[in-house]
């Protein structure tokens, strides 16, 4: 593959396996880079920067090895970093050669405070050496990159004088380091018309740009390059690099997939052209995105743009309600043209009737309006306690709230228990009996949930045996739904009760009193005088 200079097109340059890598802790071995290599050249980058072959022996072989094994015929180019010394060079020469298109990157500092305080040079000496550098390297390969490091704090007129120092010993890609991440979107597009205005013989190369995050500026300033004649733009997976991390490809490029028609007119194209503006396939996004945060130990952030969780997820009622309606009311992308399924509706506090209905029809639920009312207060109770409702969760609610109450039976109104490793487990209880009376009761137990069947036993006297009770976390994590069921035997009858709650002990009482509620409807049919005494008893 051959780029010609100032292509109609972006060429993405990948430098997830070098400025990534920088990012503190996300240091990757051999293989590792070259997994995350095989899966760039799937994504379709044009150039992977494999690493800095003058680091050490392992990032040499990683360079090398994506060399032999990515950067075959028809592949990317494979690019190594190098300081403007030969050392570095040679290094970088010798591990890039095995690839069908290798490029040397080579860079030196311009601006005046690292020339004074980092490399203790005057202007004259780095100007030398960018010019036999950049020839040194150009004598290993045709394929030349350049970079004024921290050139957005660099003397405007000096940057200049530099460049053409530079491209007239070779280079053919001349990126624009914004080192620091100092500059603003206006200031990146000045900078760039600046060097296309005063360096007389860039037309014959590609103009980059390097943009670093420490403002959160790095993609807005990379699109700004690209307003202005940039045609390769230098970034990583997820964003991640040194300190705050490099423009995030995947919001490069969904950035000019998705507004197409803003930026084909920079590209000097219609419009309306549908052709796309880089070689990515956008659907491998996701999984390149998975792979390196996997790698790396670098976890995406939920709300980060394109490949975070919550990308393609949408809580509020108001915002489901549309996207069930129609898509496009809050969606600007679609969730598969990074390579994901699909979006998600995440049901919580937010959440309205039209999302909560649909996915419980998804779930195979049909429930009359008034059963689903009663199930949706329940629901937004549940919800406040609880970060995200999951199906399992709507399942035990659609249960506790449909199934067959009662009439005229024993209701919980409160419940208050205290336990811990250093007092009585005690429970206080309050219950309406079927006479509308209202009793309270405090007892004690071996422990919370003894205390509150003691408890309700005092209440509402109906002769049974627990004969089981067991508990079940009906979904993961610290705020899961727990599920009580309980089985209590009278005579020969048994009966059960279940109840769900994100406090298990509530769950607990609720399910007793499921269970003694069936036991009672039970002697109301069978022997009405007997139920009668249980239902008047005060205690
Ligand atoms: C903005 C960027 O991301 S630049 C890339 C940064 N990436 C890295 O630094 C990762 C790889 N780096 C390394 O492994 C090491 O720093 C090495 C192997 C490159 C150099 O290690 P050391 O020789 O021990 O030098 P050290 O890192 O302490 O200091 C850097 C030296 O390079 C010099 N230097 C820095 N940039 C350049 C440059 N572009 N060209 C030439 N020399 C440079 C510094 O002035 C300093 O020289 P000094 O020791 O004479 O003062
Ligand atoms: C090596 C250069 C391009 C760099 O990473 C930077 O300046 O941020
Ligand atoms: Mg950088």
């Amino acid at each position: 593959m051959s780029i010609q200079p100032q292509t109609d097109r972006v060429i993405i340059f990948d430098t997830t396996l070098r400025d990534g890598e920088q990012s503190p802790g996300a240091t990757l071995n051999v293989e590792e880079k070259l997994a995350i290599a095989h899966q760039l050249a799937l994504l379709g980058v044009d150039v992977i920067e494999a690493g800095f072959a003058a680091a050490s022996p392992g990032d040499f072989a990683a360079v090398k090895t994506i060399a032999q094994e990515v950067g075959v015929s028809g592949g990317p180019i494979i690019c190594s970093l190098a300081r403007a010394t030969r050392q570095d060079i040679q290094a970088a020469a010798q591990a890039v050669q095995y690839a069908a298109h290798p490029r040397i990157h080579t860079m030196i500092s311009t601006s005046d405070i690292h020339l004074k305080y980092q490399l203790r040079k005057s202007r004259e000496e780095v100007l030398a050496i960018a010019k036999e550098m950049v020839a040194y390297a150009k004598s290993f390969v045709d394929d030349v990159e350049f970079s004024p490091m921290d050139a957005s704090r660099t003397d405007p007129e000096f940057l200049y004088q530099v460049l053409e120092v530079a491209i007239a010993s070779g280079a053919t890609t001349i990126n624009i380091p914004d080192t620091v991440g100092y500059c603003t979107p206006k200031e990146m597009a000045m900078l760039i018309q600046g060097i296309r205005e005063h360096v007389s013989n860039f037309d014959n190369v590609i103009l980059s740009v390097h943009t670093q995050n420490d403002l959160g500026l790095a993609t807005a300033n990379a699109l700004a390059a690209l307003e202005n004649g940039v045609r390769q733009v230098e970034c990583t997976i997820n964003g991640i690099g040194e300190r705050a991390g490099n423009a995030a490809l995947e919001e490069i490029v969904m950035a000019l997939q998705v507004r197409k028609p803003y930026f084909n007119p920079y590209f000097n194209r219609p419009v309306d052209s549908e052709a796309p503006l880089t070689n990515i396939k956008t659907q491998e996004i996701y999984k390149t995105s998975c792979l390196v945060s996997q790698l790396t130990g670098m976890q995406v952030q939920a709300n980060k743009a394109i490949v975070g969780a919550n990308a393609f997820a949408h809580e509020s009622g108001i915002h489901q309600d549309g996207i069930l309606k129609h898509r496009q009311t809050y969606e600007i992308m679609e969730a598969a043209s990074i390579g994901l399924p699909e979006n998600r509706i995440v049901l919580g506090k937010h959440s309205g009737r039209n999302a909560f209905r649909t996915r419980l029809q998804e779930l195979g639920f049909q429930l009359s309006e008034a059963d689903l009312n009663k199930a949706f207060s329940r629901f937004k109770e549940v919800a406040d306690k609880k970060k995200e409702m999951s199906d399992w969760d709507l399942e035990a609610i659609v249960r506790d709230e449909t199934q067959i109450q009662v009439e005229n039976a024993f209701q919980i109104e409160h419940i208050q228990v205290i336990c811990g490793d250093s007092t009585y487990p005690s429970a206080t209880i309050t219950v309406v009996t079927p006479e509308r009376q209202i009793l309270t009761v405090a007892s004690v137990g071996t422990g919370p949930v003894d205390a509150v069947y003691q408890a309700i036993n005092q209440l509402v006297k109906i002769p049974n045996q627990l004969i089981e009770f067991s508990v079940q976390s009906v979904t993961g994590g610290i705020d899961a739904l727990g599920t009580v069921t309980v089985r209590a035997q009278h005579q020969e009858r048994i009966f059960s009760g279940q109840a769900s709650d994100t406090d298990i002990v509530v769950a607990a009482a609720y399910a007793y009193m499921n269970a003694l509620n069936r036991l009672y409807r039970y002697l109301q049919q069978s022997e009405p005088t007997v139920s009668a005494d249980f239902a008047t008893t005060v205690h």
